[in-house]
């Protein structure tokens, strides 16, 4: 029996360590899989984020792009001013030729100029400006290299004037009035040069003045664009973490630690209903409910069996019309007393209700039952309790008494007998007068408790056959009511 019992105190103990083991630790279960799950919601976030930092990064190289633009634009501008200033200056050389070798000269230094500025006019057109400006400056690029050209024509003209004159003696009138004519075009074309040039410097002030503007306003949309941007994915972050956040909050407390209080509560070796947490109206409530309602029936049917329990082992040792011992349970204890060291002193009575048949056919079964009830208690509270009382037959009753001096006893029981006698016993209607004969024997010494008993009913016999109402403790020669050793 110990052995089961050990098994199944084992096989729980294994159960209840199988069904604690996979949530004993803080990362598994459920806690691991939404750890997981969160920490794959993070990763994607900064994947989200890296990517939107790529792009801000390609923004932030579109606007170096047009801020270098911007300065080349201004550099091309500047340049474009000096090679423009340049140009003039190299005309005033122009006009310093008094000879055709000097006039080439002064037309190559003018010609790799206005190269310049044509190119330079051509880089400041691919560069982004207000077009109608940008028209100004064409047209005085293209006055400057007419007048230019003009000039060569009249300065070769003055050359060819000023050698005529010079052969001439003394020189003609129409000849001094050309080169008068000559000298004041050339002065007229200087002074236009240099109306052009500051004009040019407007122009490309006013074009570069509007690149700039326009850029800039490019520059600015963008960084709006970015900073924009970069409060959104801000937000967004602190969003997702916070939702991340809440989410693992939400497992953790709302789920896991109420499935662990709930297994903690199932854990004990003997779980209570009112243990099992079922707040809320979720699904873990509804989950606790259930589990409520089943460990409340297993606890009643455990309840139940127990009680059956106690009831069939109080009914296979006890009867169930007294609620005496039985023969059986009586006959365990003469046993047991039996084989135990013969150091104390053992007695045995057997009672018998006289004339009980008779009780039985004139007021009926039920009647000598509650007879056999009645003597019962009678018997139990009129005796002690180290007093062994059980029901032996039908209407018989026997006693083991140890270390009860045989005297004592026989008193006790002769006195028992006459309240029995005495006492009248209510069965419905009737008042039945009732008596009893006692044998009693005390266990010889080197005699077995068997023949004890034996004696016992022996003078049982004795008792019955003197006229019955009578406790026989020793001779088969009864006197009175009572005999004694
Ligand atoms: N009511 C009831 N009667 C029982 C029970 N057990 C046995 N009896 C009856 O008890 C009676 C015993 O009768 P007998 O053995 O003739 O003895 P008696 O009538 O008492 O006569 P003496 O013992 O000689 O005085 C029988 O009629 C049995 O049927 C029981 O549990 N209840």
């Amino acid at each position: 029996m110990s052995s089961d019992r050990d098994t199944g105190e084992s096989t729980g103990r294994e159960l209840t360590e199988e069904a604690s083991s996979p949530s004993s630790g803080l990362l598994s279960g459920l806690a691991l899989r939404t750890l997981l799950l969160s920490l794959l919601l993070v990763g994607v976030t900064l994947g989200a984020i890296l990517l939107a930092l790529q792009a801000f990064g390609q923004y932030r190289a579109t606007i170096a792009e047009l801020d270098q633009q911007q300065n080349r634009g201004l550099a091309t501008a500047h340049l474009l001013l000096q090679q423009t200033e340049g140009l003039v200056s190299s005309s005033s050389l122009l006009l310093l030729a008094s000879t055709h070798f000097q006039r080439r000269e002064a037309m190559f230094e003018i010609a790799d100029r206005a190269e310049w500025v044509g190119r330079l006019v051509n880089q400041l057109a691919a560069l982004r400006g207000e077009s109608s400006r940008f028209d100004d400056i064409l047209a005085v690029r293209q006055q400057l290299m007419a007048n230019v050209a003009a000039m060569q024509g009249l300065v070769q003209q003055r050359i060819d004037l000023r050698a005529a004159l010079s052969g001439d003696s003394p020189p003609s009138r129409a000849s001094l009035e050309q080169l008068a004519d000559v000298e004041m075009q050339l002065a007229a074309i200087i002074r236009d040069n240099r109306l052009l040039s500051r004009n040019l410097g407007i122009s490309v002030g006013y074009h570069v003045t509007a690149m700039r503007e326009q850029v800039q306003g490019t520059i600015d949309d963008l960084n709006a664009d970015i900073a924009r941007l970069e409060t959104l994915l801000k937000a967004s972050a602190v969003a997702v973490i916070l939702a991340v956040l809440l989410l693992l909050g939400f497992i953790q407390f709302g789920v896991v630690r109420r499935l662990r209080r709930l297994q903690a509560s199932l854990s004990h070796p003997h779980p209570l209903p009112e243990h099992i947490e079922v707040r809320g109206g979720d699904e873990v409530a509804h989950m606790g409910a259930a589990i409520r309602r089943y460990v409340h029936s297993i606890n009643l049917n455990e309840q139940r069996i127990l009680e059956m329990n106690r009831e069939l082992n109080f009914l296979a040792t006890h009867d169930s019309l007294t609620r005496l011992h039985n023969r059986h349970y009586f006959e365990q204890a003469l046993k047991v007393h039996g084989e135990a060291p013969q150091d104390s002193t053992l007695c045995v009575a057997l009672m018998d209700i006289d004339h009980f048949k008779a009780i039985n056919d004139n007021f009926g079964h039920d009647a000598g039952d509650r007879v056999l009830q009645h003597i019962a208690r009678m018997i139990r509270q009129e005796l002690p309790d180290e007093v062994l009382v059980a029901r032996y037959g039908g209407e018989e009753f026997a006693l083991l008494a140890r270390d009860v001096p045989l005297r004592a006893l026989q008193r006790g029981l002769d006195v028992l007998r006459r309240e029995i006698a005495a006492t009248a016993i209510e069965v419905g209607p009737e008042r039945l007068s009732v008596t009893v004969s006692i044998g009693l024997a005390q266990q010889q010494p080197g005699c077995s408790l068997a023949s004890t008993v034996k004696e016992a009913d022996e003078r049982l016999y004795q008792a019955k056959d003197a006229g019955r109402n009578r406790l026989v403790a020793h001779s088969p020669r009864p006197s009175g009511n009572e005999v004694s050793l």
